[in-house]
Parts: structure tokens; C-alpha cells; sequence
């Protein structure tokens, strides 16, 4: 069960991805500093040097060790973090995930409201509530906001980390026009709840109503529904691509008549052997890919 809102959490495991915004770190250290004098916290940092350490750092926490998990990193960190609390079973993901958000698009942070200033997020950290979130698993790889194959799966498979760095989110609308001008991929058969498969050109299973940013794709998704959201993107070629990142920008996508939102608990892509299917904004599996509720809940960190 969750604790209750205003309990305040003095110990903390903070997992950095110093990768993840690298001019963000003073933005980790303000947090921290208000964690440590205002609440009187104590906090150990652990910096990551790879892929995947974030996750196994996250699995080897001791049980009662901490009272909290915080992923300070973009959203591929926190994917990593959820993923190393979940393989600890039920007992283990009662540990509640705290985020700093220091990445591109921070879609999980928009998704719980996080405050932008390091006071707000330090006080969420030390007496917010744990809201209970039903997870997705892509399979086996949890994810907390989304999962998704056709064309952004595809540009999240190439962006250039370099250039994220460099420019932020526009290496994902330049990785965007790349693979339009490349063409190709599903299109995807999509069997919902086992019944009747359908076709489309792109799917992005939500757990969340945000995407990309800011963007809705589904609106009624939240985060504490055990329900995962089919977005469906109906017809192929490039216009229709085009229309639909329209669409999302401009927040018309939920009245296109070729765009389609099913509630689900279970999700079975096919398409293109080895296709790639992103989750959180990473790549977290290859088609096919069977997408279902976690049987666990991850207390999380909320205003
Ligand atoms: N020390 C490290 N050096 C290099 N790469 C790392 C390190 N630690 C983690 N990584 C990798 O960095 C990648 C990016 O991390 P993350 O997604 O958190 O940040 P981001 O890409 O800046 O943000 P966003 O996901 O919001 O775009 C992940 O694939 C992660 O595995």
C-alpha cells in the first residue's frame, strides 16, 4: 500500500545518468542540497557509467536500505530504474521512485505534474504522495508511459545522441525527416483483448496521455488506470505520416477519423520481424511483441 501524503522520507538512493543533460547537474546538486538541509535527509549517490547500470543498481537495493528510489535522468534512466525495482518482485517495487527530471523530453515528469524549480521537486521527493502506477510490460521490459512500433520506434532506434545533446528535442524532428525520407517499415497487424486483428501503419500502446513532450496522444490514459490505451495510426506513406506529427503537434490527433483509440489489457503487434519497438523513448524489445499490464504496482513520487 502506498503511505500516506506529508510522511517525511529521510533516506535516499539518488541514480544519476551524468549522460543525461550534463549541464543539468546543478539543477541535481540545488535538489539535493534542499533533500539534505530543509528535510534533513540522507542521500547516497550513485552515478551510472553505462547502459544498464541504472537498472542493476536499482535491483541490488537492499530491502528497507532506503525510502526511497530516485532516477535523476531522462526518461531512459527512469525506464532503466523501473525495470531494476519491478525484477525485484512485489515486495522489492514497494520501494517508491522519486525522479529528478534531467533528460530530452521528460514525458514521465510532465505525466505526474512535477514543479520545473528544485524546491518543489525536493519537496515532492520528501512528502509527496506515492501514487500507485500501473506499469506496462513489453515483452518482459516494463515501461511506465508508452510503447510504440512504426515510425517512432524507428526514429528513437536512430537519433543521434550526440545531436540530443547538441540541440535537444530537434534531433528527434531532424531523425524524423530522415526516416519519412527513408520510408519503409510495418505496416503492423494489431491483435487487441485477442480479438479480431487489425492493420495499422504506427501503434503507440499509452500508459500515460502525454507523449513526446507535452503532446496528447491518448487522452484518457492515466498513469494510476490499470489500462493500457491502443492509439492506432491507420493509413501508410509518408502525407499521412506527415498529418498525423501534425496532428500530434496540434493537438487535433483524437478527432482524425483514421485515427483510433482502444482500451486494452493486452496487446499482441506483429510486423516486420525484428522491427524495433520503443518504450519510455528507448528501444525495449523487437517485433513481435506481446504488451500487457505488470502484475505489480510502483509506488511513485507525485505532488
Ligand atoms: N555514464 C554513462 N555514459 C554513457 N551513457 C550512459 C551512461 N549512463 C547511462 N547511459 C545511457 O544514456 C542513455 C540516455 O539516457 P536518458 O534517456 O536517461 O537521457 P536522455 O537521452 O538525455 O533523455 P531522454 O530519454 O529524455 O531523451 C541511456 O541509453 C543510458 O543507458
Amino acid at each position: 500500500m502506498p503511505e500516506p501524503a506529508g510522511v517525511p522520507r529521510r533516506r535516499f538512493l539518488v541514480i544519476h545518468n551524468p549522460v543525461a543533460g550534463p549541464r543539468r547537474a546543478r539543477r541535481l546538486r540545488a535538489v539535493l542540497a534542499v533533500l539534505e538541509q530543509r528535510y534533513g535527509a540522507a542521500v547516497t549517490l550513485q552515478a551510472t557509467g553505462g547502459r544498464g547500470d541504472a537498472e542493476a543498481m536499482a535491483r541490488a537495493v537492499a530491502p528497507g536500505a532506503f525510502d526511497a528510489v530516485i532516477a535523476a535522468g531522462g526518461d531512459g534512466t527512469i525506464n532503466e530504474v523501473v525495470n531494476g525495482l519491478g525484477a525485484r518482485g512485489a515486495e522489492g517495487a514497494a520501494i517508491p521512485l522519486g525522479v529528478v527530471p534531467l533528460g530530452t523530453a521528460n514525458v514521465l515528469a510532465h505525466e505526474l505534474g512535477l514543479p520545473p524549480d528544485a524546491e518543489g521537486t525536493a519537496r515532492v521527493l520528501a512528502e509527496g504522495r506515492a501514487l500507485p502506477v500501473h506499469l506496462g510490460v513489453a515483452n518482459g521490459r516494463a515501461f511506465a508511459m508508452m510503447a510504440g512500433a512504426g515510425l517512432d520506434a524507428r526514429v528513437v532506434e536512430r537519433v543521434d545522441p550526440r545531436l540530443k545533446r547538441l540541440i535537444g528535442k530537434g534531433a528527434y524532428a531532424v531523425e524524423t525527416l530522415a526516416r519519412l525520407a527513408a520510408g519503409g517499415g510495418g505496416p503492423y497487424r494489431v491483435t487487441v483483448d485477442g480479438g479480431e486483428p487489425v492493420e495499422a501503419a504506427s501503434v503507440i500502446v499509452a500508459k500515460g496521455h502525454f507523449y513526446g513532450g507535452r503532446f496528447v496522444c491518448a487522452p484518457d490514459a492515466r498513469l494510476t488506470d490499470p489500462r493500457l490505451h491502443v492509439c492506432l495510426f491507420s493509413k501508410a506513406g509518408r502525407g499521412n505520416a506527415l498529418r498525423y506529427i501534425w496532428g500530434v503537434t496540434a493537438g487535433r490527433l483524437p478527432r482524425f477519423p483514421d485515427y483510433r483509440i482502444l482500451p486494452a489489457r493486452r496487446v499482441v503487434v506483429e510486423g516486420p520481424a525484428g522491427d524495433p519497438v520503443q518504450g519510455d523513448g528507448d528501444v525495449i524489445a523487437r517485433l513481435p511483441v506481446d504488451i500487457a499490464l505488470a502484475p505489480w504496482v510502483l509506488p511513485v513520487l507525485a505532488p
